[in-house]
């Protein structure tokens, strides 16, 4: 037991030292200045205890100031003692605003190369539980953390520095004492490194309270969300949900609060001993000239007050430690992402027994919340203790098999839940089936069969479409490909034109209203997010309701265009719940329970008088 521990604290410290030097080459390459600015400003600071114990000796020369000190001695005594403060107090200020010019930049450094790996994330990592936990966990970390690394490695450094030229300037005087004052700050040292492993343990639980906290205080923050809430009577259980989340964060800072405070105490101890002991030596069996002791006294008070943010740092370096590690794995798996291929040519779309089930939420959220203690309250218990649902144990998808012509116009129809929307997803490779198979066939070229190959082939509106306030720009052409004039062309496809025509900026015009831009209705976004689509060159369109929110005029006109004037060759399945715009589609699949129930153009559906003929009449009710 006692020899894993040892194991382990070996692994750790060596894992800081590798991290520390990851951290230093980065920072010497994006702030070398302001790095070598950091370590020589430190090691000034820390070699101050040695220089003043060498420096009194020297000026009271091997007698001491005992016997005839002449007033000169005594005054350059007092002058070096003025002199060293001075020096420590200047340093330290410099230090601190040296460490901010480099830790702020280095922040910003890898905040961008995260959003950057981020940017070709593939769909099936954005629905990864685990790896969206790393990444916000990476994202917590970077500015108290990761960006502080390095200089928190230079302090440490440096404190072991102050203390080996603490220890070699007295060795002359005795070896022994010498090396236990050298020793005193090691019990300091390992009380943070202890704090150090609770920290890191606990942190991916700390990282998951303050997450829910910011996400009900966005909530709060935010509109629409916040509109919604103000309008409604009760509160949804906000305050009282972000209250269970201050409470647990609190829970798990008061555990590492005691437990530093037991080190404190203990290493305050260990040092009192260490250092007695020297001085006993030194005074005791030595009978050292009182300028020595003098000497000694004043490099260990020195050391005291130079290292004394030792401590802090090697514990936060300790703690950083896993958090460096885990954002260059993170860092690794999503730059090794490859990017999307393109497709071009028309693809049809053959589904052979796909069978698909949603993973269900499992344990991991109540045994977490069970191991802070006390922080369970009825609500999360009725949440984690529930059986699955009779929904989520069966599958979304059940045994689907579909064929769909290239550059034909096909729907999918079904009440809600039924498995359309799971269904398209799939034909994208945003998810994977279970079983089954999914391919893109292409008419005389080779087929298209890997989920990254279906994701390129593939444009997708979602049913709950993300109003992404950037620039119109941006929005409806997220690889900036095309020419104003496209742009324009899309957005009057998508009868969207309208909505930008009289914007200052045009197409540079920037959405939102909470960023002074143009504030848009639920079908102005939508009718942009469609007019993405119509710009788009992939060969296969997924629309998953895609005029839900737009009025019946503009509707019926988006339809037309749909069908009649899309690019030749384009292969269009469209999600919808009014059957009565689906008239010219050349097919109509609906689906019921995860299973395919009957296909037919609108009139063969009609006149079937099954589940479409109810659907429609419903919808016309
Ligand atoms: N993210 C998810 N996690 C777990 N289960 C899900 C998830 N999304 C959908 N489901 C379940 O899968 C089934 C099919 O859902 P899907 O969204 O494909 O239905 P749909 O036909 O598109 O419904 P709607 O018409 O309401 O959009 C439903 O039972 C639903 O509860």
């Amino acid at each position: 037991m006692r020899g894993n521990m040892l194991v382990s604290t070996v692994g750790l410290l060596g894992d800081a030292a590798r991290t520390a030097w990851w951290t230093t080459a980065d920072a010497l390459r994006i702030r070398p200045a302001m790095t070598v600015a950091m370590w020589t400003s430190n090691l000034l600071v820390m070699a101050m205890p040695s220089l003043q114990v060498w420096m009194i000796r020297w000026v009271t020369g091997p007698t001491g100031l005992a016997g005839s000190p002449s007033d000169m001695r005594i005054g350059a005594v007092i002058l070096l003692l003025t002199l060293g403060a001075v020096v420590i107090a200047v340093s330290y200020e410099v230090t601190s605003r040296i460490r901010e010019l480099l830790v702020i930049p280095l922040g910003a450094e890898y905040r961008t190369r995260l959003t950057r790996a981020m940017a070709d994330i593939t769909p099936a990592q954005t629905l990864d539980r685990d790896l969206n936990d790393r990444i916000r966990a990476a994202r917590d970390a970077i500015p108290y953390n990761i960006a502080d690394h390095a200089s928190n490695a230079t302090v440490v450094v440096g404190a072991v520095f102050s203390m080996v030229m603490l220890a070699a300037s007295l060795w002359t005087t005795n070896p022994i004492a010498a090396v236990l004052l050298g020793a005193a700050i090691i019990p300091e040292l390992v009380a943070q490194a202890a704090n150090a492993r609770l920290g890191s343990d606990l942190w991916p639980l700390q990282g998951r309270y303050s997450r829910r906290a910011a996400y009900l205080e966005q909530v709060q923050d935010y509109p629409p969300a916040s509109t919604e809430l103000a309008a409604t009577r009760g509160s949804f259980g906000v305050p009282e949900q972000a209250h269970d989340s201050y409470m647990a964060m609190s829970g798990l800072w008061r555990r590492i609060s005691l437990q530093a405070l037991r080190g404190a105490g203990l290493s305050a101890l260990a040092f009192a001993v260490l250092a007695g002991g020297a001085f006993a030596l030194i005074i005791v069996h030595d009978h050292a000239a009182l300028a020595t002791v003098a000497a000694a006294v004043v490099g260990v008070i020195t050391a005291l007050s130079v290292t004394r943010s030792t401590g802090d740092a090697f514990g936060e370096l300790m703690s950083s430690t896993p958090m460096v590690i885990a954002y260059r794995r993170l860092m690794d798996t999503l730059t090794a992402n490859p990017t999307i291929p393109e497709t071009h040519g028309p693809v049809g779309v053959r589904v052979e027994h796909v069978t698909y089930r949603y993973p269900i939420a499992d344990d991991d959220d109540k045994a977490d919340t069970d191991e802070v203690g006390g922080t369970t309250d009825d609500a999360s218990d009725a949440t984690t203790q529930s059986d699955p649902s009779d929904a989520a144990a069966r599958p979304a998808l059940d045994d689907v098999s579909l064929s769909i012509d290239p550059g034909s116009i096909v729907a999918f129809v079904g009440e809600n839940g039924s498995g359309k929307t799971t269904l398209a997803k799939i034909i994208a490779g945003i998810l994977e089936p279970d079983a089954g198979t999914v391919s893109l066939p292409r008419p005389g070229d080779s087929t298209v069969t890997t989920p990254l190959a279906r994701l390129g082939a593939t444009s997708m509106t979602f049913q709950d479409f993300t109003r992404l306030e950037v620039t119109v720009r941006e929005f409806i052409d997220p690889d900036g490909r095309k020419t104003d004039r496209q742009l324009w062309d899309g957005l009057s496809r998508a009868h969207a034109d309208a909505i930008i025509a009289g914007q200052p900026n045009g197409l540079d015009a920037q959405l939102g209203a909470q960023w002074g831009g143009i504030g848009l209705s639920g079908g102005q976004w939508q009718r942009l997010a469609l007019a993405r689509t119509f710009l788009s060159d992939q060969p296969l369109w997924i629309l998953d309701e895609p005029t839900a929110a737009v009025d019946a005029t503009a509707e019926a006109a988006i339809y037309h265009d749909l069908t009649v004037n899309r690019p030749d060759g384009t292969t269009v399945i469209v999600i919808s719940h009014r059957p009565h715009v689906l008239v010219h589609m050349d097919r109509i699949i609906v689906i019921s329970h995860g299973r395919i129930a009957e296909t037919g153009t609108y009139d063969q559906l009609i006149a079937n008088h099954g589940m479409f003929s109810r659907l429609d009449h419903d919808s016309l009710e």
